[in-house]
Parts: C-alpha cells; sequence; structure tokens
C-alpha cells in the first residue's frame, strides 16, 4: 500500500505523483484510463517527456488506491463535487489533499467546503501556490502552502527534494489566493493580447489583487494568507507567463484568436462562479465581471476599457 495516493492524471497530478515519487516514496497515481502510462511510463498525453520514478505505481483501480492514508485530488474543480458523490463510499477517515484551484459555478463552493460536505469522515486540506507541472516534473525548485486544522504532519510527508511547502491553518486563504488569481491572469492576458500594454497589465494586477482580497476577506480569509504563495506568488507566476493556461487564453481572447477547448482553463469558471456570489454578497469585483463578459462576447475589448476607466473615482 502506498503512503499517497494521487487522484487524477493530468499535468499537475501526474508531476506531484513524479516529484514525491523520486524521493523513493511509494506513491500510486489514479487515473481513469491508465494502460498507456502503465506501459510507456510517462503520461503522453498531459506531462509528456518526464519518465516516472520506479517507486511510482499507476492504476485504474480506485479501491486500491484509497487505500493511502494521504489522498491528492487533482482534478479540475467542477469535477470535484460529482466526482467525490460518485465514490463517496470510498473515502472514509483519509486526509484529502485538494490541488485544484477554482470556485464551483453550481454552489459557490471551494474543495475544502467541498470535501467536507461529500465526505464528512475525511479531514480536509489545500495545496495551493505557484509551480506549473512542468517545472515540478523537471525537478526545478518551488515553494507552496498546505492548508489543514493541523498542517504539520502533512507538511513534511508532502515535502519533497524540489518542492519546498509553507504550512498554513487558513484553508479558506489559500484555496481562495490559488482560485481566484486565476480570473486576474486571464484579465492580464486579454490585455497583453489586445495591445493594452504592461503598464495596463500592472494596474489589473495590482487592482485584481484588491478585489481578491476582499473576496476572500468576506468569506473568512486571513489577508496575509492572500499576500504569501498562494495568492501574491500565484498572481506574479501566472499574471506574466505563457505557460500559463488562463493567462494564454486571455491572450487568445484578447488577439481573438481560436480558443482550445481541450485545455484546463479554471478561472473561465470561476470568474462566473465568484462574479455570482460578489453579486449575492454584495461585493465589488469589477476585474472578475468584465472577464465573464469578455468571455462570453457580451463586450468587446474597448468598451471594457471604457467601463472598468470610467468608473466612479475612489480611494486607493
Ligand atoms: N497544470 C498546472 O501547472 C497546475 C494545475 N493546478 C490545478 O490542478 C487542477 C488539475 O489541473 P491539470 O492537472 O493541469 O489539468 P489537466 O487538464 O492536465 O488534467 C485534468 C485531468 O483530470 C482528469 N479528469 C477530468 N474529469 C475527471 C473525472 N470525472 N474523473 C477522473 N478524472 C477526471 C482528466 O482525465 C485529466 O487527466 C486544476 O484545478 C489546476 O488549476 C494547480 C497548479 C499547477
Ligand atoms: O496554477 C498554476 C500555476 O501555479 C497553473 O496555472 P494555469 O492553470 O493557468 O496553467
Amino acid at each position: 500500500m502506498s503512503a499517497i495516493s494521487v487522484l487524477g492524471a493530468g499535468a499537475f497530478g501526474t508531476a506531484l505523483a513524479i516529484s514525491l515519487a523520486r524521493d523513493g516514496r511509494a506513491v500510486t497515481l489514479w487515473a481513469r484510463d491508465p494502460a498507456d502510462m502503465a506501459l510507456t511510463r510517462q503520461n503522453a498525453r498531459r506531462l509528456p517527456g518526464f519518465r516516472f520514478p520506479e517507486s511510482l505505481a499507476v492504476t485504474g483501480d480506485l479501491s486500491e488506491a484509497v487505500k493511502a492514508p494521504i489522498i491528492l485530488l487533482a482534478l479540475p474543480l467542477q469535477k470535484m463535487a460529482p466526482f467525490l458523490e460518485e465514490n463517496r463510499a470510498h473515502f472514509t477517515n483519509q486526509t484529502l489533499v485538494a490541488c485544484s484551484k477554482g470556485v464551483e459555478i453550481s454552489s459557490g463552493r471551494g474543495p475544502a467546503e467541498i470535501i467536507a460536505e461529500i465526505c464528512p469522515d475525511a479531514t480536509p486540506a489545500v495545496l495551493s501556490g505557484p509551480s506549473f507541472a512542468v517545472d515540478i516534473a523537471a525537478g526545478l525548485p518551488t515553494a507552496l502552502t498546505i492548508a489543514a486544522r493541523n498542517p504539520e504532519p502533512l507538511q513534511r510527508a508532502l515535502t519533497s527534494a524540489n518542492i519546498r511547502l509553507y504550512r498554513s491553518t487558513d484553508m479558506t486563504g489559500v484555496e481562495l489566493g490559488g482560485a481566484l488569481k486565476n480570473i486576474v491572469a486571464i484579465a492580464c492576458g486579454i490585455a497583453m493580447g489586445a495591445g493594452l500594454g504592461e503598464s495596463a497589465r500592472a494596474a489589473l494586477m495590482t487592482r485584481g489583487y484588491a478585489e481578491m482580497n476582499r473576496f476572500a476577506r468576506a468569506r473568512g480569509a486571513d489577508p496575509e494568507t492572500l499576500a504569501g504563495l498562494s495568492g501574491f506568488g500565484d498572481l506574479a507566476l501566472t499574471c506574466t507567463s505563457e505557460k500559463s493556461r488562463n493567462y494564454a487564453f486571455g491572450l487568445a481572447l484578447g488577439r481573438g484568436d481560436r480558443i482550445n477547448d481541450d485545455v484546463t482553463i479554471e478561472g473561465r469558471e470561476t470568474a462566473k462562479a465568484v462574479s455570482k456570489a460578489a453579486k449575492t454578497a454584495g461585493i465589488d469585483m469589477p476585474v472578475a465581471e468584465i472577464v465573464v463578459a469578455i468571455a462570453e462576447g457580451k463586450v468587446t475589448i474597448t468598451q471594457a476599457v471604457e467601463i472598468l476607466l470610467s468608473r466612479p473615482l475612489k480611494e486607493e
């Protein structure tokens, strides 16, 4: 039995499994369709070019994978609740570590709340921060935050040779930092794609960060958490790198290019979820609202700039 299992063999789940197993730990990676990976010992579809270490086992048998006491959930956020509901019987007293970055459209829930509601006997935790899957798989140094009610044992269990973990007890702040930065990354991509310039991007990052804080604080997060890796750190990474799928999606929107629908772009759904929840709670979220309006084709980029610049003047 492995001490750690990763459920979801996308780019991120695979990269985490590789990094943890490289230290010699027994890790199980569960995938819906494991045959090719088990044979070739790499994930040719989502993370090509990185060979699996020997101590990484691949399985399609969920009942085997859930025997591990620590389980990393690396599915797209909108898929997490249906997956847990369908397999509820498998999740008893394990620690379930959410690695997904998003807010659920149908309910406004983040991953820790989804886990707590669907699997009440499991212990929820959240892993988030600036890290591209390819960087982790390549063995490059990264620093992330692990949040849980009692994060110290997890911090020790999940630190690897190239993943340095900081701990926090603020699960809401850590999960919202990772979810909300994706919306701002899309906005920055749009600005750069449309040729609005780097000054506009800096303005969007800063005002986007202010609205991330407003939303997270209203949900009980500590603003200091947002200033950490899962917040400021991830914002800095994904608003400036074309390796970010959210930023690249924004770039394509800004340039008027075709959108690739086979790619996971968490910020698109999260922007909808957050705009809806913010309206209900009376929280001002102009960047999230404009991202939704542009992505749905309801306003042009010229109109979006006019809307943002003509807002009432206010104190910073
Ligand atoms: N790729 C990255 O660099 C990073 C990704 N993340 C987060 O990790 C999460 C997953 O992203 P990626 O791995 O990059 O996505 P991905 O698009 O590479 O893979 C998603 C995987 O989920 C699987 N999947 C989808 N629905 C499923 C279901 N119902 N049951 C079982 N498996 C299912 C797909 O088969 C696919 O393998 C996202 O929330 C993302 O924000 C976080 C940090 C870095
Ligand atoms: O969250 C990430 C890096 O920390 C990955 O960003 P994308 O989902 O935009 O590729």
